[in-house]
């Protein structure tokens, strides 16, 4: 088996979306994510639903392992706390757009901040919500980054299987963000270089 197949012989993509995604609640509020140390976990408390939840291909997304995919999602810095062990987080690549923080002991990232101001998705963190135990998170929408799965190793044959089977999970894959997030990025720099108004 591998990485891009379930056990029951089908396209695998992450195990949150692998046998149907899960339905969103209403007025959710939040959760505790945990890395996965077995002893002194890291916990990261989100007191608020996220936006734009959504699958990643690229290579700097955390994935569980076996998984395609990612799965992440954005929510207000404000609403994002280190609750328990700061102190076994460090900073992935300190010169990415996004400071990924991970745990030293297991890898896994609790969460990902961008510090320039001047970024479009300044005040958003990046979190991997099936690292709760609540139900309810915002549903993945889209694929972002679909073709930079071959960067992680996955032989370009197996794209067209991949994305259909995105497709049938009802997550539209796009080599970049999606349009809609695309647009809203081209528009913050237009308004930063003048081509259209502030
Ligand atoms: N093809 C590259 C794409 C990396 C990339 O641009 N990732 C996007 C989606 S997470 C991004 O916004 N990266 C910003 C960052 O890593 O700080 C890869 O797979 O490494
Ligand atoms: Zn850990
Ligand atoms: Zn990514």
């Amino acid at each position: 088996m591998t990485s891009t197949e379930t056990s029951t012989g089908g396209v695998g993509i992450h195990p949150a979306v692998d046998h149907g995604i899960p339905a969103a609640a209403a007025d959710f509020a939040g959760g505790v994510l945990s890395c996965h140390c077995a002893s002194n976990p890291v916990k990261v408390r989100v007191s608020a639903q996220t936006a734009h939840n959504h699958v990643c291909g690229c290579t700097k997304c955390w994935k569980p392992d076996g998984a395609t995919f990612s799965q992440i999602a954005v929510v207000s810095r404000d609403a994002v706390e280190v609750i328990e062990h700061p102190e076994k987080l460090e900073v992935v690549d300190a010169n990415a757009a996004i400071q990924r923080y991970r745990c030293r002991d297991c890898g896994v990232h609790l969460y990902g901040r961008i510090e320039n101001k001047d970024h479009p998705f300044y005040g958003l963190d990046f979190v991997h919500t099936e690292l709760s135990d609540e139900a309810g998170w915002a549903r993945p929408e889209f694929a972002a980054f679909v073709s930079s799965v071959i960067e992680s190793g996955v032989d370009p044959s197996r794209m067209d299987g991949i994305r259909s089977r995105l497709r049938e999970l009802g997550l539209e894959p796009y080599d970049a963000l999606s349009p809609p997030l695309m647009d809203a990025i081209a528009t913050h720099v237009a308004r930063r270089s003048g081509a259209l108004p502030a």
